[in-house]
């Protein structure tokens, strides 16, 4: 590959898989908005953390305005309401022949679509709980699933291939949407429990909350409109077993609690939550919506009185 490999949000998924690919000797180019990031990491490198394995690498890092003006590749790994602002960046900058990975949750990527064109456009599902800790250092939860491909499906495409190669534990799909589908479901689960104060295991295990979370992931499945993979211990067939193996796959992540649950508490910021149920219909769903917004203004505070009302909600339907 001869330019870098551009990286936009090199935060929590951006900055780990960026890490991985300059390690490995690559050229790549970490781009993010925020400034102290940015100078933490070309003046100390970019270190990951946790449980899977600790390194610190060199790589260079700029803010928006040092993005070269032209790119072949790029990662997008911006929250969702942050697409639009990431695809304007890359809009005049992505060569002709050029492509974008979307490495996002949800089903965001017509947001790039429609600014670069479908061509330019390749999608993924990546699920390794990671976050970050401050300037220059995120942790890296575990080693799970990240499937590559086509938002299209069908063949394996060359681009499709080459990325795998690149990218660390990524392999290539012809259903990129099926599993994108599946973490919906599974993302629905979890921002279920992040109104509460459970760790995700928690969430997941507990005998109370296991009706309203099988009745979510149903809600979401029934919309998909590709058939739906597993991963890491979901299986959409197997609801019920699906709660005790991700409960489990999730006690053994650094990451015990959702990026929704970190972003309504620990870094007090907009949660993605309204890209989310521009996606998804139904009434549980939306219940979810309503507890979020709630907590994100200031209503309610994260408790399991919440999960509580959820729960019942759903039990009423
Ligand atoms: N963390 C994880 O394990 C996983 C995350 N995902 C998905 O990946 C996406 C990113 O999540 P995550 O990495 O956790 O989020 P983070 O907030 O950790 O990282 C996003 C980074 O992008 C920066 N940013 C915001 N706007 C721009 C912009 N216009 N240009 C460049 N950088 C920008 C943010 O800065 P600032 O904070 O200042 O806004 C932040 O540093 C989300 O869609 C998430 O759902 C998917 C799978 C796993
Ligand atoms: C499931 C998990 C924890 C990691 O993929 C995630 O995407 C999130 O932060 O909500």
């Amino acid at each position: 590959m001869s330019a870098p490999l551009v990286v936009v949000g090199a935060g929590a998924i951006g900055g780990t898989l960026g890490a991985h690919v300059a390690r490995a000797g690559h050229d790549v180019l970490l781009c993010d908005v925020d400034a102290e990031h940015v100078a933490a990491i070309n003046a100390r490198g970019l270190s990951i953390e946790g449980p899977v394995e600790e390194f610190t690498v060199g790589v260079p890092a700029v803010t928006p305005d040092g993005l070269p003006d032209r790119i072949e590749r790029a990662i997008v790994a911006v929250k969702s309401h942050h697409t639009p602002a990431a695809a304007e960046l890359l809009r005049d900058r992505l060569a002709p022949d050029g492509f974008v990975l979307t490495v996002q949750n949800g089903l965001t990527a017509d947001v790039l679509v429609e600014a670069l064109g479908a061509d330019r456009v390749v999608s993924s599902f990546i699920n390794v709980g990671a976050d970050y800790l401050g300037p220059g250092r995120i942790i890296q939860g575990n080693v799970a699933a990240f499937h590559v491909g086509e938002l299209a499906g069908g063949e394996i495409t060359p681009r499709v291939r080459e990325l795998a190669e690149l990218l660390p534990y990524a392999q290539p799909t012809g259903n990129v949407l099926g599993y994108l589908w599946g973490k919906e479901a599974y993302g629905a689960m979890l921002w279920a429990g992040a109104v509460s104060d459970l760790t995700i295991a928690e969430s997941l295990e507990r005998p109370e909350y296991r009706p309203l979370m099988v009745a979510l992931a149903r809600e979401v499945l029934a919309q998909a409109p590709v058939p739906v993979e597993g991963f890491d211990g979901f299986d959409p067939a197997d609801l019920e077993g699906s709660l005790d193996r991700l409960a489990a796959f999730n006690r053994r992540s650094a990451k015990q609690y959702s990026g929704i649950y970190r972003d309504l508490v620990v870094r007090k910021r907009k949660t993605e939550i309204d890209s989310m149920l521009r996606d998804l219909d139904g009434p549980i769903f939306a219940k979810i919506g309503e507890l979020v917004h709630d907590i994100e203004q200031g209503r309610r505070v994260n408790e399991v009185a919440n999960l509580d009302e959820l729960a019942a909600y759903a039990a009423s339907l």
